[in-house]
This record gives C-alpha cells, sequence and structure tokens, in this order.
C-alpha cells in the first residue's frame, strides 16, 4: 500500500464522524507499522478525543516509530481535547503524514510545526482535494459563524413541487425519500416555512429503515406565528423544534407555545424575516449545517440572498403542468440572467426512477 492507500483509508474512517462532529471536523487516522495497519480512529463527536487518539491508543506500543495517516493537521491548542501534536511526540511517532492543514486560527501550521521541531518528518499535501471535500461544513462555520445552507427540492420534470390542487404526496420515489433522509441525518437543522407546515403538517424527522439516525433541530419561519398549535413538529417532542417570529407577534400569543415540548420560539427584532438575520441566528445557537426543505417562498428567499451552499434537486419522471402549479422557488424572483444564480454540477445520478442533480454555487 501507498501514502495515497492509506490517506485514502484514513479518509473513508473519518466519514464515520460525519454528521455528528459539528462544530468540528470529521477526522480519520491510520497508524502504519512495517507495513501493518496497527490503529485507526475517527473523531465522533465534538469535545471527545480526536481521531488521532483513537488511533494511538490502538497502535499500543506500536505507535513508536510508526507512521500516522491523518486526514487534518493535528491539533496544537488545548480546546476541549490536549493537543495531538503533543500527543505523537509523547508516543515518538516517526512519521505524520498530513491530508490538509487545519485552518482554525488555533491550529494553521502550528502542529505541523511542533512536529517537525520535535524531529519528526512531515509530509503534507497527499490526497489533499478529498480531505477538503470532507469538512465543506466545517471550513464555511469556522469561516463565517452562519450554517453551510444545502437547499434540497423534489420537483416533477416540468419543475413542479405540488399539482395546481396542492397535492404532493408523492412525487419523488421511495429511493429519492431516503435520500433526503440521509441528509436529515447528518444535520444539525432542518428548515421549513409556516406554509409547508400548514400544507402537509410535516414530522421533520430522520426516519431510515433501520430506525437510525439523529433529528435535526426543526427550524420553521414563521413572521406571525401562524403555526397550528396542533402541529406534529410542535406536539410529537421527537426533536427540538425552534419557530422564528417577527417582532409584531404579541407576548399572548408567544406564551401559548410556552409549554409544549421541546419548543423555542425565537423573536427577531424586526418586522419581517430576513435570511442574513435568521442565519446569524442560526450561527450563534451552533447551528453548523442547514438543510433548507422550502417550500417556494422560503426556497424564493434564500435564493434571492444567496445564501446556498449547495443545491439537492431531484426530479421526478413526470409531467402535470399548470400555470398556478407550484414550483420548486417561488418568491419574487431574480429578474435578469445575469443576476441567475450560477452554480456548477457536482453529481447526476438515478435513484429508483429519479434522477438527483448536486450542484454549488460558483
Ligand atoms: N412531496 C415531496 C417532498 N416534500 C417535502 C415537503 O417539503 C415536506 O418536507 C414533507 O412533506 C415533509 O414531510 P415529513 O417530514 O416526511 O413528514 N419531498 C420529497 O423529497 N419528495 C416529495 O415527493
Ligand atoms: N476533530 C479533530 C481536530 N479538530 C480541530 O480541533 C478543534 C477542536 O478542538 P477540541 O475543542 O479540542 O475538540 C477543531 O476546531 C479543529 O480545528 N483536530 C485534530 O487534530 N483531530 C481531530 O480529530
Ligand atoms: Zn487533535
Amino acid at each position: 500500500m501507498r501514502d495515497q492507500d492509506y490517506m485514502n483509508l484514513a479518509i473513508n474512517v473519518a466519514k464515520a464522524g460525519l454528521g455528528q462532529t459539528n462544530p468540528n471536523p470529521v477526522v480519520g487516522a491510520v497508524v502504519v507499522k512495517d507495513g501493518r495497519v496497527v490503529g485507526i480512529g475517527a473523531h465522533l463527536k465534538a469535545g471527545e478525543a480526536h481521531a488521532e487518539v483513537y488511533a494511538i491508543h490502538m497502535a499500543r506500543e506500536k505507535a513508536e516509530n510508526a507512521t500516522i495517516y491523518v486526514t487534518l493537521e493535528p491539533c496544537s491548542h488545548h480546546g476541549k481535547t490536549p493537543p495531538c501534536a503533543d500527543l505523537l511526540i509523547k508516543n515518538k511517532v516517526k512519521r505524520v503524514v498530513v491530508a490538509t492543514t487545519d485552518p482554525n486560527p488555533l491550529v494553521a501550521g502550528k502542529g505541523i510545526k511542533k512536529l517537525r521541531e520535535a524531529g519528526i518528518e512531515v509530509e503534507v499535501g497527499i490526497c489533499k482535494a478529498s480531505a477538503d471535500a470532507l469538512n465543506p461544513v466545517f471550513y464555511h462555520y469556522l469561516d463565517k459563524k452562519i450554517p453551510y445552507v444545502t437547499l434540497k427540492s423534489a420537483t416533477t420534470l416540468d419543475g413542479k413541487i405540488a399539482t395546481v390542487t396542492g397535492e404532493s404526496k408523492w412525487i419523488t420515489g421511495d429511493a429519492a425519500r431516503l435520500d433526503v433522509h440521509l441528509y436529515r441525518s447528518i444535520h444539525d437543522g432542518i428548515l421549513v416555512g409556516v406554509n409547508t407546515v400548514l400544507a402537509d403538517d410535516p414530522s421533520l424527522t430522520t426516519r431510515l429503515p433501520d430506525g437510525t439516525g439523529k433529528n435535526p433541530i426543526r427550524i420553521i419561519l414563521d413572521t406571525s406565528l401562524r403555526t397550528p398549535l396542533e402541529a406534529k413538529v410542535v406536539n410529537d417532542g421527537n426533536a427540538p423544534t425552534w419557530i422564528i417570529v417577527g417582532n409584531q407577534v404579541n407576548r399572548e400569543k408567544l406564551n401559548d407555545f410556552q409549554d409544549k415540548p421541546g419548543v423555542r420560539v425565537l423573536q427577531l427584532n424586526e418586522q419581517t424575516l430576513s435570511v442574513n438575520s435568521v442565519l446569524t441566528l442560526l450561527g450563534q445557537e451552533g447551528i453548523a449545517s442547514l438543510f433548507v426543505e422550502g417550500g417556494a417562498e422560503i426556497n424564493g428567499s434564500f435564493l434571492k440572498e444567496k445564501a446556498i451552499n449547495q443545491v439537492i434537486t431531484y426530479i421526478a419522471p413526470k409531467l402535470i403542468g399548470g400555470k398556478l402549479a407550484p414550483t420548486s422557488i417561488g418568491g419574487s424572483g431574480i429578474e435578469t440572467l445575469g443576476e441567475a444564480l450560477q452554480v456548477v454540477i457536482k453529481s447526476v445520478e438515478q435513484l429508483g426512477d429519479d434522477v438527483k442533480i448536486v450542484s454549488e454555487p460558483i
């Protein structure tokens, strides 16, 4: 096996932490001694051990004079956990292969420097692109302190999310809907507008076949607090629900929700909810990744603000037409093609009868 092979193994091990480590990155580590893998590790939860710690502990005395492959520069600061660079030095690791440096100002090359000053051979950049592709959420949230936004829509071939009569269940098939639940399970928050709550009474929980998968925090944009008191999202207690309202909602209306299980009403100091204020608030509340499931009006407001980092589009082989049938993005719309949100198509794949397109704004 070559350096790249061991690093790809570390990258795959890192994926065990996807959706669990925010606001920390997912990280994988593999310890190799005399051509044998003697330790592996992944960071699984912020505040808990780092990937290197698990891998070095598994290697035990074999860590001495070993090579460790780690997808992110070993940390050098005392955060919630002690510095990994010191651990590698203490265990007399001979060589450290790092896929990519850590942009966290607390690290940012200091980990590599500490290792080299201790006489350890450090190589940087092996499989850098694949390692960086693990952590778009970490890089974005570290830099901007607002959530990395994934906008998801599910439409017919002619771009509709429901028929003229409002029927929408279901446009996409089981495979696509399962895929959506996988996304829900790795996101900190899922956001819909109150119109979706009124139309679908959604549960917005993660329902995977084997019953696993954590539930994201359910976030409802609801300027004048029209969420029905009997809605699933405020009664089922399956996940926290945050309702974000404007400053026109009066005190007694706010009090209606105070004894609902896991429900918080967050009041912004503005009449209408601007996307930027919502994202700033959610960032302050520790939401690093946000899954926006619409509907059309909400998607329209995120598009207008260009507050989108990734777009997931599911297209079903159905045609329903209808001038008044809603499309996936409503709102006032962008007037000129020149101002369109230009995206790069990252992948196109078939999921059952549907097509899934992943794209990212340029
Ligand atoms: N109508 C469709 C979707 N519709 C998604 C809606 O916006 C809303 O999120 C769902 O109704 C949520 O329901 P729950 O959380 O599962 O109870 N989304 C899809 O991927 N395919 C479709 O056909
Ligand atoms: N998860 C991870 C690292 N994460 C780095 O450490 C920071 C979190 O430190 P702490 O608060 O102590 O958990 C995080 O922001 C990132 O810069 N570093 C590593 O060496 N290995 C790991 O597995
Ligand atoms: Zn560390």
